[in-house]
């Protein structure tokens, strides 16, 4: 049986982690899986609730209690907690807003952690994970492991063409450059760590760039 392939790709908001590794696991036929999407699912879920994001207690309760299903499938995506389709709702910015309520707390980076690791060894052909520390703290075994960057000007108009207007500039700062700034308190995802391949994105296109860590894969493995 041929050996499982493992890749992480993590880098800051904008950077061109979803689409690159969506692309990359349907071109290696290996299972996906969008890490942000459960912490943006736990935020929903405390959001729902009624928790006050500055109560670290009843967001540690929230995040550990959270029933997280996510598909690991590149070409049909969608996120359920307790029960509900949130596929959607995780995109909106008033969970952009709150996210890092769950992701600046070590017990609730740790719960996710763990669930996380089991996702990706789940698909016995392997899995592309992307994130803020897949290279670093899920899978630093994983034999490619790149960091994403791309400038912020490139990161704000990106996001900025996605959202398609629905928000002013100010709340699109927030949303890539401050969210950025919170979410680097524990982790770092701006420098990359020992063997980990640094691919600068600002000046390629996404064609080039899953191109560029498919070639990497295909090299390394
Ligand atoms: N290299 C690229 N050049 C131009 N646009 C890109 C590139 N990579 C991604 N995009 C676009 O930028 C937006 C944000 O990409 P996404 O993959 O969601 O980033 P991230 O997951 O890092 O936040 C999407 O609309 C995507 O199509
Ligand atoms: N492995 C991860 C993935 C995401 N996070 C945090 C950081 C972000 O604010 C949120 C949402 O991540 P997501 O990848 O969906 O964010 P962007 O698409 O890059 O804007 O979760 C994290 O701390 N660790």
């Amino acid at each position: 049986m041929p050996h499982r392939q493992v890749i992480a790709i993590d880098g800051p908001s904008g950077s061109g982690k979803s689409s690159t590794a969506r692309a990359v696991a349907r071109a290696l036929g290996l299972s996906y899986l969008d890490t942000g999407a459960m912490y943006r699912a736990v935020a929903v879920a405390f959001l729902d609730a009624g928790v006050d994001p500055s109560d670290v207690e009843q967001v540690i309760a929230a995040t550990t209690g959270a029933d997280i299903d996510i598909s690991l499938d590149p070409d049909d995506r969608w996120v359920r907690v307790n029960g509900r389709d949130v596929t959607d709702e995780i995109r909106e910015p008033r969970v952009a807003q709150h996210v890092s309520a769950v992701s600046t707390v070590p017990e609730c980076r740790a719960d996710l952690v763990r669930r996380q690791r089991i996702l990706m060894d789940r698909d016995p052909r392997g899995c592309v994970a992307e994130g803020r520390d897949v290279t670093t703290v899920i899978y630093p075994d994983a034999p490619v492991r790149i960091l994403l960057t791309a400038s912020p000007q490139a990161r704000l108009e990106r996001r900025g063409g996605e959202l398609g207007g629905r928000v002013s500039g100010e709340q699109l700062r927030d949303q890539v450059l401050r969210r950025d700034a919170d979410d680097s308190t524990l982790v770092d995802f701006t420098h990359a760590a020992d063997g980990v391949h640094l691919l600068d994105t600002t000046h390629l296109s996404l064609d080039e760039v899953v191109l560029a860590v498919v070639a990497l894969a295909k090299e390394i493995s």
